[in-house]
C-alpha cells in the first residue's frame, strides 16, 4: 500500500482540530447560515450534510475564508481562520476541493498536482528564472512527490494527459490529489461522488477511508446519503442555515426531524419510508 508522502500518521483521534461557534452569514435578506456550532475531531471523517439550499457551500465559504461571516469564530489548530485571506487557508494546512471541478484543464495531471505543492516548495522567481541545481533538484522532488499522490489516488497511468481528457472520476481524483499537496491536516471535499456512477462511488470511497487511514482529517459535503451514513464517523446536519442534528451517523439517520427535512412530513412515523435512513448499511434493493 503506498502512503502519502508527508503523512501526520500518528496524531492523537479524539481532539478538536476545528471549532466553529456561533457563525452566521446572511446573504440580502436571506439568513444562509444562522449561530451554526460544532467540531471536527482529528483523525475523523466527518460528514456534512442537508437538503438543497440548507447552507452547507457557504459553511465551507466561510471556513475557507471565501465569506466573511457577520460572526462567530471557526479556529483551526489554534488559528483563526475568519480573519484570513482565502490563499492563506491552505498554508494553515486545510486544503478543498470544489462542487465545481476546478483544475487547470490545459495542463496535465501531473502539472495540476505539482502546481498544488508550490505552496510547500522553496525557489522563489529568481531560482524559476536562473534555474540553478537548487531549483532544478527541488523540480526533480516536486515531479516525484506529484506522481507518487498520483498513484495514491489510483490515477498514475494519465500522469501526462491534460486534465481535460480525463473521465469524470478520474477528474474527481485528481483534484484530491492537488489538494493533498498541499500537504493538509484537514481535507474538505465539496461532493466529491457527484457525477459518479456506483463504481466509481466504490472505488472513492475507499480512497477517502485510505487518507483518513493515513492520518488526515476529513469534512465530507455529500448529497448521497448511503456514502455519509456508511463512511462518516460524525455527521452535522444543516437545514435553513441551522444545525438540525449533529453526532453519530446511527444517532443522526433516527433523529426525526433529519427525517422530516429529507422525505416530508410524517415520514418520520413510517419507516418503509426511508429505510436508507434507517437502515444505512442495507445494501440490497428494496422489494417494495
Ligand atoms: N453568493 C450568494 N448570494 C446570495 N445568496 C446565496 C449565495 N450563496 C448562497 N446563497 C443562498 O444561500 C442559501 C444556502 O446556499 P448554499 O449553496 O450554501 O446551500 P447548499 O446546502 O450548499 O445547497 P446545495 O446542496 O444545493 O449545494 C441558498 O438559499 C442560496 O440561494
Amino acid at each position: 500500500m503506498s502512503a502519502l508522502p508527508h503523512t501526520h500518521q500518528g496524531i492523537a483521534t479524539g481532539q478538536p482540530l476545528l471549532i466553529a461557534k456561533g457563525l452566521s452569514k446572511r446573504f440580502g435578506g436571506l439568513q444562509a447560515l444562522n449561530d451554526v456550532s460544532f467540531e471536527i475531531r482529528k483523525g475523523e471523517i466527518f460528514g456534512l450534510i442537508g437538503p438543497n439550499g440548507a447552507g452547507k457551500t457557504t459553511l465551507f465559504n466561510v471556513m475557507t475564508a471565501l465569506y466573511i461571516p457577520e460572526s462567530g469564530s471557526c479556529q483551526f489548530q489554534g488559528v483563526e481562520l475568519t480573519r484570513l485571506k482565502p490563499h492563506e487557508i491552505a498554508i494553515q494546512g486545510l486544503a478543498r476541493t470544489f462542487q465545481n471541478i476546478r483544475l487547470f484543464s490545459a495542463l496535465t495531471a501531473l502539472e495540476n498536482v505539482m502546481i498544488g505543492q508550490h505552496l510547500r516548495t522553496q525557489a522563489g522567481l529568481w531560482g524559476a528564472i536562473v534555474r540553478n541545481q537548487a531549483t532544478r533538484q527541488e523540480e526533480a522532488r516536486t515531479e516525484a512527490r506529484a506522481l507518487e499522490l498520483l498513484e495514491y489516488v489510483g490515477i498514475s497511468h494519465v500522469a501526462n494527459e491534460v486534465a481535460s481528457s480525463l473521465s469524470y472520476g478520474d477528474q474527481r481524483r485528481l483534484e484530491i490529489a492537488r489538494a493533498l499537496a498541499t500537504s493538509p491536516a484537514l481535507l474538505a471535499l465539496d461532493e466529491p461522488a457527484a457525477g459518479m456512477n456506483p463504481s466509481e462511488t466504490v472505488v472513492l470511497r475507499t480512497l477517502i477511508e485510505k487518507i483518513r487511514d493515513d492520518g488526515i482529517t476529513v469534512l465530507l459535503i455529500e448529497h448521497d446519503m448511503k456514502l455519509v451514513m456508511n463512511m462518516c464517523d460524525r455527521v452535522l446536519v444543516l437545514e435553513y442555515g441551522q444545525v438540525l442534528s449533529y453526532g453519530l451517523p446511527h444517532d443522526v439517520q433516527r433523529d426525526p426531524r433529519v427525517i422530516e427535512a429529507y422525505l416530508g412530513k410524517g415520514a418520520a412515523q413510517d419507516p418503509l419510508l426511508h429505510p436508507e435512513l434507517t437502515h444505512p448499511t442495507q445494501q440490497e434493493p428494496r422489494h417494495d
